[in-house]
């Protein structure tokens, strides 16, 4: 079932009929396949006389198979029908407490309805008890006795009736008196079992004599969603959310409601169903999909719970067929997913990445040739750790080469120097200009590779693409250019500078994934300035963790995608790496992404160092990083000289104040309390030795460091390793 109005990714098994197939891994399959020849439609050689669907066969419409599940929902695999015996046996169990904590109020209820019986059996008994037969006689008798008051013969006729009748009375109240003292002897002196059941016996009928038109006996029990979920609560979910007519006054099987075509049935933990809006009603499915809020208020759960998708033609559905997923808890919540990549050795870039799971705990992958990814969110809530999954799956790729930028320059990234052709970090002034001439460096590539490309011939390069062999023959890896943080360039930069960088970064999204770069940015503040619209649209896939409101989820995710239900908003402070994902126009899923950590994240960047050594892919900023190859060599470099490289990454002279910044930005605990002294001290003790106190920055003079002394106090054979 596609999430929330949710429509299914692309090509995706979205498992809301998971009681058919074993669950399986969901891939969101972005570069449609193209389908497969049909094969030419067989000849059928049988003869022609037995042919059972023969237009001219009487009996053709009778002998046609109906092509439906032989088996109901819930009967379809071991899983199911477990599930679902068992939420029988909870509905059963609930229904039981339910009741059996109302049975004293059910008794007295009893009694009264008994004694309510009782009456209503004398008042009806009485004419037979007082012999009203009999008194119809005796009243016309004495009518006539009274106008022939002479006439013996009357006088005693109405004697003998009036005789008759007291007779009658007598017998019948005796008889009636006596089956009564019968029934209470008979009761007193029974076995205490036979006593309850005499009582019974007495009093089922009584009662049942003694119920009005409206009587109930037991209450109306409405288990929680939970224990139960019916077709009934569904219609009036949809009808209080304007989705069904309702007619006031109007009896319930009167109103129009939804054809089940299965379900509700338990599946995982919660209920799946899949059903059809009705015709004549003017509503589709994408209208319920809208409605996801009101259908969860409706239905007492939170509209995290509520997992809607359509179901479409390629799945045998229709424009009205919703196929629904209610969870019995908060689907996103519970221990974390480790990410596969952690114990990975290696990855081709060519699969897709194993990046999170949905809902109902199938797996999703995102295939990222020929894509470009935008991640956007509040902050805290796990929007880079879900991005550096993307280039993760990278590092172990020796064919993946890897630009990054991360205009925050703090700890998320600092690992990739082990890997990186270019690592910018930070959006100070010297940064800005690294990442403008990273981005000029991309774009010359990308030139050069199409060139390239143009000229291979057809049989090599069928589609004007890379592929896997041009990429090994011609040494043309796989660009991952990574950007987190990117509202923090675009607010440090002019107007000017800001406009050719979104250019550029549109470009790269637009043309690069043909020459092999796959484009993964990532903004936090959602508005125009951080997510530039014109970049959003380009982007192939976006994620967003939680958002305040619907426009900023839209900001992210593309305009108008809250209203078809891929919401960011409804996510809470409570999901971290818990994202809306959307994948194509009508294609989105709400993921908890995998967790990694940025440990795991470090000894990734370590392997990956070590699988482009091994491959001959070392280039760039990482081949001559001295605190990177310090660390593959396992020689201890004193942090404070490795920290002072990091921030001094693209300058080679620095003034003190600008370092002091820099390092606390790095590492706030260690470095928030250092002043230049110190900073000094701490330099001088590491081995560092400046050639001179003051340098010259733009032409103005100040206390300050220079990079290159700072990189005398490695070791030698790190600096020779990396070529200085
Ligand atoms: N997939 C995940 N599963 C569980 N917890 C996660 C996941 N991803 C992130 N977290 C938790 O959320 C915290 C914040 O993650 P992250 O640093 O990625 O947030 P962010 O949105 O990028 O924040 P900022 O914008 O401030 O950098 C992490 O420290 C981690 O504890």
């Amino acid at each position: 079932m596609s999430e929330p109005a949710t429509d299914t990714p692309v090509g995706t098994v979205y498992r809301l009929d998971d009681h058919r197939e074993g669950r399986g891994a969901l891939v969101v399959d972005l570069a449609k396949t193209p389908t497969a020849p049909t094969a030419a439609p067989e000849v059928d050689e049988s003869p022609a006389g037995e042919a059972v669907d023969r237009p001219d066969n009487p009996l053709a419409d009778w002998l046609a198979l109906p092509d439906a599940d032989v088996l109901p929902a819930w009967a379809r695999s071991r899983a199911s029908v477990v599930a679902n015996v068992q939420a029988f046996g909870r509905l059963t169990w609930w229904h039981t407490r339910y009741h059996g904590l109302r049975t004293p109020k059910y008794l007295v209820k009893t009694v009264l309805l008994a004694a309510r019986g009782f009456f209503r059996a004398a008042a009806g008994l009485w004419p037979t008890l007082s012999a009203q037969d009999h008194t119809a006689a005796v009243k016309a008798l004495r009518a006539q006795v009274k106008a022939k008051p002479e006439d013996v013969d009357l006088a005693v006729r109405l004697q003998m009736a009036h005789y008759t009748r007291t007779q009658s009375r007598r017998w019948r109240f005796g008889a009636a008196a006596a089956a009564v003292t019968a029934a209470a002897i008979g009761i007193i002196l029974a076995p205490p079992l036979l006593q309850v059941g005499i009582a019974g016996a007495v009093v089922t009928p009584l009662a049942y004599l003694g119920r009005g038109k409206e009587t109930r006996l037991l209450d109306q029990a409405s288990p929680p969603l939970r224990v139960d979920m019916s077709a009934q609560q569904l219609n009036e979910a949809l009808r209080a959310a304007g989705l069904l007519k309702s007619g006031s006054g109007k009896d319930d099987s009167e109103l129009p409601k939804v054809s089940c075509t299965m379900g509700p049935v338990r599946d995982g933990r919660g209920w799946a169903v899949i059903f059809d809006m009705p015709r004549g009603g003017g509503k589709t499915a994408s209208d319920v999909l809208a409605k996801r809020e009101v259908i969860a208020q409706e239905l007492g759960v939170d509209e995290i719970q509520v997992i809607m998708s359509r179901v479409r033609a390629a799945k045998g559905g229709n424009a009205g067929r919703v196929s629904m997923w209610v969870a019995d808890d908060d689907p996103y919540l519970g221990p974390l997913n480790p990410s596969p990549l952690e114990k990975a050795e290696k990855f081709s870039i060519w699969d897709a990445v194993p990046f999170g799971q949905d809902a109902r705990g199938n797996r999703v992958a995102v295939p990222v040739m020929w894509q470009s990814m935008f991640f956007g969110g509040l902050p805290r809530r796990g929007k880079t750790f879900s991005q550096r999954l993307l280039t993760a799956a990278g590092l172990l790729d020796a064919y993946v080469r890897h630009y990054v930028a991360d205009g925050k320059g703090g700890a998320d990234w600092k690992a990739m120097k082990a890997v990186a052709h270019r690592l910018v970090m930070g959006a100070e002034d010297d940064a800005i200009e690294a990442l403008k001439a990273m981005l000029q460096e991309l774009l010359a590539e990308m030139e050069r590779r199409f060139a390239l490309l143009r000229d291979l011939p057809t049989s090599v390069c069928p589609e004007g693409k890379l592929t896997p062999e041009i990429m090994v023959k011609y040494n043309l890896p796989v660009i991952f250019v990574t950007i987190d943080e990117l509202q923090e360039y675009f607010t440090a930069m002019e107007r000017e500078d800001r406009e050719q960088v979104i250019n550029d970064l549109c470009r790269v999204a637009r043309r690069g994934p043909a020459a092999g770069f796959v484009s993964n940015f990532a903004s936090q503040r959602p508005d125009a300035e951080s997510v530039p619209p014109k970049l959003r649209e380009i982007i192939t896939i976006r994620y967003s963790t939680q958002v305040v409101d619907r426009t900023s989820s839209d900001m992210v995710l593309g305009k108008g995608k809250a209203a078809q239900g891929a919401d960011a908003s409804v996510l809470s402070e409570d999901h971290k790496g818990v994202g809306v994902l959307v994948t194509g126009p009508a294609s989105f899923v709400t993921v908890r992404a995998d967790y990694l950590d940025g440990t795991g994240f470090a000894a990734l960047c370590a392997r990956g160092r070590a699988l482009r050594e091994a491959a001959g892919q070392l280039t760039g900023d990482a081949a001559g990083d001295v605190t990177a190859a310090a660390d593959a060599a396992g020689l201890t470099v004193p942090a404070i000289v490795s920290d002072v490289l990091e921030v001094m990454r693209h300058a080679p002279r620095m003034f003190t104040t600008d370092l002091l910044a820099g390092l606390a930005n790095l590492d706030e605990d260690t470095y928030g309390d250092l002043n230049a002294e110190r900073l000094a001290a701490d330099l001088e003790a590491a081995g560092v030795k400046r050639t001179s106190k003051q340098v010259k920055i733009s032409g103005a003079n100040g206390a300050g460091y220079q990079r290159r002394d700072i990189e005398a106090a490695v070791p030698a054979e790190i600096l020779l390793s990396t070529g200085r």
